[in-house]
């Protein structure tokens, strides 16, 4: 097993290990006292890995109550969220016991809001089910939901207690699915490391498995260093944010049901590079190609600039946009947002 320590204001272990989730319970354990659990995922991972882990969890002693909803991005909204509150209050969870978000980005996001506002908080295992979820959203305490307004636009800061991370529960991902977490996995390459850049552009979706617990570390361990200098989003973090700018108003122009976020992140990051960095294009294409990613979109630039302009990078009429001049190497730029739309429409 390998082990990474995030210390943020409330540090934590991310834990990764091929077969960790049938030991989750032991692991929970050792971090609470609780006795009750609230486990929070959606259909298709209850069918595939609920069980696994209310065994463990089980055996460890707890006593689990488990609320499931529909897959997809749809549901990471304020209805959802109301009838997740209404679980927690009907299962009896209190400060003392743990909710565990079981599952992708979607369950992570929305569960680990919950677990930040009722109560006022109540800690949270996450147990992230997608390559998408291991690398990057189990991970930093972001947690959110979206608003008809904008992706994200209501969430919180919350660490979780601990990240439990098991490549063999990635072997049910579909390849769209695989592929989507290649999205973030590429943006971390291109912010921070060259070499793990060149790891990914020498592999493609098929070969990919071969590497991944040593990919999830590095990702992981990218992600700590930036979280660590900067928890609250303020500076250095908004690196994370790569191709987020146009890929989150490509997701909302698609009311978030006609491309994923690991999809709409990779066809931001070749966007802004094709126009701001074409030096770079070719290999990040090629990059993004091999993976199945999408390099662009067909969406008019004027439709997507008013997504912007509801970024959170945002500070009064000037947008934080990110850069990266050379594979490894990113930069957050600030510009009057007039001035980045006519960069963009350019
Ligand atoms: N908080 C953060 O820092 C952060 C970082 C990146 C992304 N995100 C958010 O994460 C979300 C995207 O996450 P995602 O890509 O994991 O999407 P997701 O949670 O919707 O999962 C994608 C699909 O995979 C299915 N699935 C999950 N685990 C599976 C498994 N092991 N086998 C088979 N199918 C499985 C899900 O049911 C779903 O249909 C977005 O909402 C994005 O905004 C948050
Ligand atoms: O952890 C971060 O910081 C990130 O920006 C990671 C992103 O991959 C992630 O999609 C995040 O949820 C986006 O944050 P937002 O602040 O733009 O909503
Ligand atoms: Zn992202």
């Amino acid at each position: 097993m390998k082990k990474i320590r995030i210390n943020t204001s409330a540090p934590y272990d991310v834990l990764i290990e091929r077969g960790g989730l049938g030991k989750c319970g032991e692991y929970i354990a050792e971090i609470t006292a609780a006795r009750k659990a609230a486990v929070i995922t959606d259909d298709i991972v209850e069918k595939l890995h609920l069980e696994t882990a209310l065994e463990s969890m089980k055996k460890a002693g707890f006593e689990c109550s488990v609320y499931t909803f529909p897959n997809g991005e749809k549901s990471k909204c304020l209805d959802n969220l109301g009838r997740i509150y209404d679980f927690l209050c009907s299962s009896g969870i209190t400060r003392k016991d743990i909710i565990v978000a079981l599952g992708g980005g979607v369950v992570g996001d929305i569960t680990g809001f919950a677990a930040a506002s009722y109560l006022r908080g109540v800690d949270f295992v996450q147990i992230p089910t997608t390559l998408l979820a291991q690398v990057d959203s189990s991970v930093g305490g972001k947690t959110a939901i979206d608003i008809p307004g904008g992706k994200n636009l209501v969430g919180a800061f919350k660490q979780p207690a601990l990240v439990i991370c098991d490549s063999d529960v990635l072997k049910t991902l579909s390849d769209d699915i695989l592929s989507e977490g290649m999205g973030e996995c590429i943006k971390y390459g291109m912010i921070r490391d060259e070499k793990l850049f060149e790891l990914i552009e020498s592999h493609d979706l098929a070969s990919i498995d071969s590497i991944m617990d040593e990919m999830v570390y590095k990702c992981v361990d990218i992600k700590r260093q930036v979280v660590e200098n900067d928890e609250f989003d303020r500076g250095e973090r908004m690196i994370l944010n790569f191709g987020h700018t146009l890929g989150h108003a490509i997701e909302g122009w698609h009311h978030y049901t006609g491309i994923s976020h690991g999809a709409g992140v990779a066809a931001g990051m070749c966007m802004i590079i094709d126009r701001l960095a074409p030096q770079l294009s070719e290999r990040l294409k090629k990059c993004c190609e091999a993976y199945k990613l999408p390099t662009g979109s067909d969406i008019p630039m004027s439709e997507l600039l008013p997504f912007c302009s509801k970024d959170k990078k945002n500070e009064f009429s000037s947008i934080n946009y990110i850069i990266c001049k050379e594979i490894g190497r990113s930069e957050i730029v600030k510009l009057p947002f007039t001035e980045f739309c006519r960069l963009m429409e350019k």
